[in-house]
């Protein structure tokens, strides 16, 4: 960028990291809407919260209501979307903390580009797996009648597409387990990834 030239800070990631005496990093929640990102997302912060971990929930609907409020569903604006999430994303883990981002986030590329912007240990990707007829049966906003109806165009899964993940950190089967034990499923990871420590 001409004329822009970066600022180092005074006190570093490492130092933050140092002081919360954990690992800082982006848990990246994918999956259809109604797959359980969400919930899965605030169960874990609570759970993290409550463990002396610092960090914090990027929802789609409420950054779509701020800082993305100008952005729709079209493939370009869903990127635009990503992007952003994975700029502001990056802004957390360099604070020291965790952050978990709950977006539908349909496109492999889109997810690579943010996993590109940090380092391999702070991009964990968690697909949120479950059946789109489960989800549609779910329908917790109403959103898939919507779409099934015609009301709504562009909705992931009905004539929008979904590219699930490859190689993803984890995978969560919302519609073989609860909602406790897909939180511990996290919970365990990042335990087992020493990126968090908890005394017994
Ligand atoms: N056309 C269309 N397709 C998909 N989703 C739609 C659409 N219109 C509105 N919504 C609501 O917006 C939420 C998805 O926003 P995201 O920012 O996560 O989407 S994306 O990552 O940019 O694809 C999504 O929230 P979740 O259900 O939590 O996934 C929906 O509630
Ligand atoms: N194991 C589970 N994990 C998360 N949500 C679940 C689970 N089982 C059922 N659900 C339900 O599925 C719905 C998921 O909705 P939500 O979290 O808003 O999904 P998303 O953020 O992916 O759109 C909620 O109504 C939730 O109660």
């Amino acid at each position: 960028m001409a004329n822009i030239v970066w600022h180092h800070t005074a006190i570093t990631k490492e130092d933050r990291r140092l002081k919360n005496g954990h690992h800082s990093a982006v848990l990246w929640f994918t999956g259809l809407s109604g797959s359980g990102k969400s919930t899965i997302a605030n169960a874990v912060s609570k759970k993290l919260f409550e463990l002396g971990v610092q960090n914090y929930v990027l929802d789609g609907d409420n950054i779509r209501h701020g800082l993305n409020k100008d952005l729709g569903f079209s493939a370009e604006d869903r990127t635009e979307n990503i992007r952003r999430i994975g700029e502001v994303a990056k802004l957390f883990v360099d604070s020291g903390q965790f952050v978990l981002t709950a977006f539908i986030s349909p496109f492999a590329r889109d997810r690579q580009l943010v996993r590109q912007l940090l380092a391999n240990d702070e991009f964990i990707e968690i697909y949120v797996k479950c059946p789109l007829e489960e989800c549609e049966k779910r329908d917790p906003k109403g959103l898939y009648k919507k779409a099934l109806n015609g009301e709504i165009r562009e909705f992931t899964g009905i004539d929008s597409p979904y590219e699930e993940p490859i190689s993803p950190e984890l995978t969560i089967e919302t519609h073989h387990h609860s909602l406790e034990q897909c939180v511990e499923q996290v919970i365990a990871y990042l335990q087992h990834q020493q990126f968090i420590h908890i005394a017994h």
